[in-house]
């Protein structure tokens, strides 16, 4: 094994790639709204019992507002920059589905930078639901994948997930806060090896190890 000695590259600005960046604090507050209540609409609809005439009137409001909002639609790969709580800042897709602020699907998850790795809480509700009650396990994949991406673009660079082994120890529950966690281990050549974690009540629930390779950014 070779240990990358070398210092973190520094991190690239997205527009060199031609994507176009948003500043986190300039998303507007009736864009997070929008977000939130859209959340909260997916949810409702997930698990109404109301009744076909009120299903329809809303299906019919629905179809309205949708083709009100859709209108100049943003690039995709479109970046969000966010400042850190350590003072440096990240990008991330602005639709990521685990942590994209304008995207109503997503939890979401937003990681901070620690002394470790990273670290980050959030809540899942039924959207998330495999099992009865329980987190489906993709989506605990989707959390710890969002978690060693971070860990490592952050202690090194950006890469792509090469590899995620995820062990699923303990059932992971809805409507419990979820601590996700993740650290890089080493690095060898472009490869990064981390590891992530899932806890509820300080028990792991699931852990994965995973191989980020980091990409190749031109001179
Ligand atoms: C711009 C700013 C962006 C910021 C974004 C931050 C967001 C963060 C959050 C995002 C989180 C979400 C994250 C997501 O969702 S990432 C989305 C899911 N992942 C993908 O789509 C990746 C698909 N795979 C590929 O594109 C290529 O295979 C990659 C890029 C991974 C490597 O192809 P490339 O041609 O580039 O490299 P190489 O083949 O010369 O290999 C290089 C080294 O890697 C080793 N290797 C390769 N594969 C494997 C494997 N499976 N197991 C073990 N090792 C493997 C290989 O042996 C070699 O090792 P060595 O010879 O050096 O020893």
């Amino acid at each position: 094994m070779t240990v990358n000695t070398q210092p973190a590259p520094q991190r690239p600005d997205p527009r060199a790639f031609g994507l176009p960046v948003v500043e986190q604090a300039d998303i507007p507050a009736e864009l997070r709204d929008l977000v939130a209540r859209v959340h909260t609409l997916i949810d409702v609809v997930a698990n109404t019992g109301a009744d076909t005439d009120t299903l329809a009137e809303a299906a019919a409001t629905i179809e309205d507002v949708t083709a009100r909002l859709d209108v100049a639609r943003r690039q995709i790969g479109t970046m969000v920059r966010r400042e850190l709580d350590d003072g440096t800042a990240e990008h991330g897709t602005i639709t990521n589905i685990v942590a994209g602020d304008t995207n109503p699907a997503a939890p979401p998850l937003f990681l901070q930078p620690t002394a470790e790795g990273v670290r980050g809480e959030v809540t899942l509700g039924t959207l998330y639901q495999g099992p009865p009650g329980l987190v489906h396990g993709g989506w605990i994949a989707a959390l710890l994948d969002q978690a060693v991406g971070t860990a490592s673009s952050l202690a090194t660079s950006p890469g792509l997930t090469a590899k995620l082994e995820v062990d699923y120890r303990r059932p992971t529950p809805l409507f419990n806060p979820l601590e996700i966690t993740a650290e890089v281990r080493r690095t060898e050549r472009r490869k990064v090896f981390v590891t992530g974690r899932i806890r509820v009540n300080g028990e792991i629930t699931a852990e994965a190890n995973a191989i980020m390779v980091r990409v190749e950014i031109p001179a």
